[in-house]
This record gives structure tokens, sequence and C-alpha cells, in this order.
């Protein structure tokens, strides 16, 4: 049998008095894609910065193809294969988009980051990052300041930042968030390629018709808890998942 991209284990978070996150289990099978939702303050982000290595449960262990990675750290997972967006930008404004790109690029294959250094277009960092760029529809780009950016173009420029590290397993923290409605449609494109292309995605993104439209299955926190882990169908048919949204849209 295969391993699960990524499994957690009865993961919990407590800081001092506050249990953030309780006994939350899950797989998530290689190529699936599974959407995060749930309330305002339910742990979603605290979940994303367990599994990325940004916190250390308190019990519980966070495996990546089998791998116990619990105790290891960002970088570390990150070279097991593990990548994240954030939900405020990380490109820098000042740099080209190509640029940009191409510092990710060099962040995986290791030498030299120097932005400055002359680049030259036959070396493998630029290749990966014209790759990247090709893939999420920005290579008509390559040359433009990142700064002057529609947030839509931003977004898939983190994308192509994030594939250009050669990630198995993406997170990907309210791509939609800060997005223009006309953004919306050629960002969703992105995501459904980079699922398509056999990835593995999880996915916190308020925009809930976009979500329930992309993911295979929908986990729901609550309270630091997951209440439901199921296809978008079962899930919105859940009377505790209704409940826990009462008096919100879902
Ligand atoms: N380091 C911390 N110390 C104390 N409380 C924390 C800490 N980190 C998170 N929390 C609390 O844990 C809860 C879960 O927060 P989290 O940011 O994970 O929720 P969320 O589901 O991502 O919310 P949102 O949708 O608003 O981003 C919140 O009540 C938050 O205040």
């Amino acid at each position: 049998m295969t391993e699960p991209a990524l499994q957690l284990d009865a993961v919990g978070l407590q800081i001092g008095g506050a249990r953030i996150l309780r006994d939350v289990s899950m797989q998530v099978a290689t190529g699936e894609m599974v959407g995060v939702i749930g309330p305002n303050g339910a742990g979603k982000t605290t979940l994303f910065n367990i599994i990325s290595g940004v916190s250390v449960p308190t019990s519980g262990r966070v495996l990546l193809g089998g791998d116990d990675v619990t105790g290891r750290k960002v970088h570390q997972r990150a070279r097991a294969g593990l990548g994240r967006t954030f939900q405020t930008s990380s490109v820098f404004p000042g740099l080209t988009v190509g640029e940009n790109a191409r510092l990710a690029a060099q962040s995986k294959l290791g030498g030299a980051t120097s932005p400055w250094r002359f680049p030259r277009a036959d070396d493998e960092a630029s290749g990966v990052a014209a790759r990247c760029l090709e893939e999420v529809g920005l290579a008509h780009h390559t040359g433009t300041a990142a700064g002057v950016l529609s947030h839509g173009d931003k977004r898939k420029l983190e994308i192509a930042m994030l594939l250009a590290t050669e990630p198995e397993v993406v997170l990907l923290d309210e791509p939609m968030a800060g997005v223009g409605s006309g953004d919306v449609g050629g960002l969703v494109e992105v995501i459904r390629r980079l699922h398509a292309s056999g990835r593995t995605v999880l996915m916190v993104e308020h925009h809930m018709e976009v979500l329930l439209g992309l993911v295979d299955r929908v986990a729901v926190m609550h309270h630091g808890e997951l209440l439901a882990i199921d296809t978008p169908k079962a899930v919105m048919a859940d009377p505790a998942v209704q409940k826990a949204y009462l008096g919100e849209t879902v």
C-alpha cells in the first residue's frame, strides 16, 4: 500500500491553558486536493503552521510520505517536498517577475542567490523559473516589476515561486484573498492545473464557491477540532457542519 502524501495523527496544540488544536487526524492521498474551511478562529492557520513546521504540536505526529517530520524545521520539510504560500504576499516588489521566480529556483538549487548577479538565460535556475512562469501563465510578464502586477497576478507569481522549489505537497493559504473578481477565474485555472499535474494540494480558502468547485474533499475545522472531512456534497449536507456555520453563509 502506498503511504498517504500527508498524514496527521491526533495532532494537538496547547498554549498555556488554551487548547488551540485538539486531536486532529487526517490522511491526504498523493494527488488529492483537500480544502480546509471553518469559521474565523477555528484553527486553520494553526494547522497549516503545524504542517509546514512553523509551529510544533504539543501532541500527535505529522508525516510526509510516511516519514515522521513532526520535529523537523521548515527548511527540512521544504527539502522533503513540502511547499507553502502565505496569506501575505512574499514577492519582492522591486524585482522583476523573472528575478523573483529565479530567486525561488536558486533557493532550491543552492549556490549564489544574489538577484543582482547577471543571470545567464541558460543556467538551471533561469530554466526552472521560465518553466514555472509558463505554467502559471505569467511568461509574458517576465520583465515586469512584480510590484505593479494585479493582486491576481501576484498570487500567480507566488505559486510560480512555490513551483520553482519543486514541491510534491503544496499548501495554499487563502489564494483568493484580495484578488479582484476579474482575476478569480484565471487563478482558479492555475490551481486546477496545479492539481491536474499530480501534486497533492491542501488549500485554506474563504471563497466557498471557488473551493467547492476545485477540491476532492473538504476538511471542516471548528473550535480547533476536525468536525468533518468528506466530499463537498457530503460535507455541505452534514447537520453538524451546518450547525457550526449557523448564522454564516456556507
Ligand atoms: N500563539 C498563540 N497563542 C494564543 N492563541 C493563539 C495562538 N495562535 C492562535 N491562537 C488562537 O487559536 C485560535 C485559532 O487561530 P487560527 O489563526 O489558527 O484560526 P483560523 O481558523 O486560521 O482563523 P481565520 O479564518 O480568522 O484566519 C484563535 O482563537 C487564535 O486566537
